[in-house]
């Protein structure tokens, strides 16, 4: 269920996207990495997602927002994540690896085993066992639901609204010979293409903050949730610090909002009362970032975005790290540039990176000033009755 006012998406538009996402990804699904498939698109089809996405907020700034201006964006909220996803994913890929989230870092934790231990965490919060049917709410290029699989041995169904992603994830899928422990399903999440009571636990990492009304979008992971079944879901949320009334919280807020597709990011509070408005027992809340954050010998869950190299526990983080952090991001955007330049790049890819490059420094420091989190953890249950 999506609230009148939000343009979900219907059949046709599904149909018409569809072959939007065609004619602009050629056949970059099954390039190997994020660089080959960035540089193998639609030069027209890629300039008409730019204008679709940045229309929402170029020359927008903090001290103009008004309550029309973000309500327009929740509005748009599918065609936004969708023309986002399908500009950001490849720059993804290329800087961070095929699990789109973030992670806590234990002293000494590399960043892939990092980013695996918070797929793990999440897993055993919800109880997953072996054989389950498990529901992946937004589920990117489905690096944790392969994951998952792996670690639990459930089932897991995957469902994305970029079909671009899609693609991908299926061929991951075969990849990895995980094809009958996986699934994935184009749709929307405010409107799951599933029968009521469908999965014994779903969990959701960093996406329904896509969503125009968080409680809806719960509202429908409820009703496929089996009686019983457990919900859990690491969220995106501005924290209690945050103040709206203060122009630089405003603007940390919303240069995360812009460069990373979100029409409009709720506080706390908020959330807690969707969750609980949307029918599930709330078991177990918190916010993750906050376990570690007075413990100065292990690194902030924003370190790989930010200056500091020492928290880089190899040579292989190194690398890993400066194709994300400040100083790399400003060789790499550069060479972007240079690509698009000799139309090898298509037509606003730069000016795709600098958005991402503005979130990943409002992030960071968002992050520092503890005004915005990644990981709030809710573990929700469908009652029995
Ligand atoms: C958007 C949501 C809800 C979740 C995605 C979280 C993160 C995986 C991304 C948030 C900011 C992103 C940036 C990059 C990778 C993915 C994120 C960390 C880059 C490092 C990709 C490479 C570019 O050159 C710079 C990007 C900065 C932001």
């Amino acid at each position: 269920m999506v609230d009148s006012t939000s343009r979900a998406l219907l059949p046709a538009d599904q149909a018409r996207n569809m072959a939007f996402d065609k004619i602009l990804h050629k056949n970059s699904s099954a390039s190997q990495g994020g660089l080959r498939a960035m540089i193998n698109k639609d030069n027209e089809a890629h300039k008409a997602a730019v204008v679709e996405y940045f229309q929402h907020w170029d020359d927008k700034k903090a001290e103009d927002e008004t309550e029309a201006v973000r309500q327009s964006r929740v509005i748009d909220y599918a065609s936004l994540t969708r023309q986002y996803y399908n500009l950001a994913t490849d720059l993804y890929e290329y800087g961070w690896g095929e699990a789109f989230h973030f992670c806590r870092f234990a002293y000494g934790e590399a960043f892939k085993s990092a980013v695996n231990r918070h797929e793990h965490y999440l897993a055993s919060s919800i109880g997953i066992k072996p054989g389950m049917r498990v529901l992946d709410v937004g589920c990117g290029v489905g690096g944790p639901a392969r994951e998952i699989v792996k670690f639990t041995g459930c089932h897991v169904t995957g469902l994305n609204i970029n079909n671009y992603q899609i693609s991908r994830a299926k061929q991951y899928a075969v990849k990895e010979g995980l094809t009958h422990k996986l699934d994935f399903v184009q749709g929307d999440f405010m409107n799951l293409p599933f029968p009521d009571d469908s999965f014994d636990a779903v969990y959701v990492i960093e996406a329904t903050v896509h969503a125009p009304s968080l409680e809806s979008a719960y509202r429908e992971i409820f009703r496929v949730l089996k009686p019983g079944g457990v919900f859990g879901v690491y969220e995106w949320f501005m924290t209690d610090a945050y103040n709206n009334d203060d122009l630089a919280h405003r603007q940390i807020r919303l240069d995360i909002e812009q460069g990373d597709g979100i029409a409009q990011m709720l506080k706390v509070e908020d959330g807690l009362a969707a969750i609980q408005a949307a029918g599930f027992t709330l078991e177990t809340h918190y916010d993750l970032a906050e376990d570690d954050s007075n413990d100065t010998s292990v690194a902030p869950w924003y370190w790989p975005l930010g200056t500091d190299l020492r928290y880089a526990q190899s040579l292989s983080d190194v690398l890993t790290v400066l194709r994300m952090n400040r100083f790399g991001r400003v060789v790499s955007h550069a060479f972007i540039f240079i690509l698009e330049l000799l139309q090898i790049a298509p037509a606003g890819t730069g000016k795709t990176a600098e958005s991402l490059a503005k979130a990943a420094d409002a992030l960071v420091e968002g992050g520092k000033k503890k005004l915005f989190t990644p990981m709030y953890l809710m573990v929700g249950r469908k009652p029995e009755f």
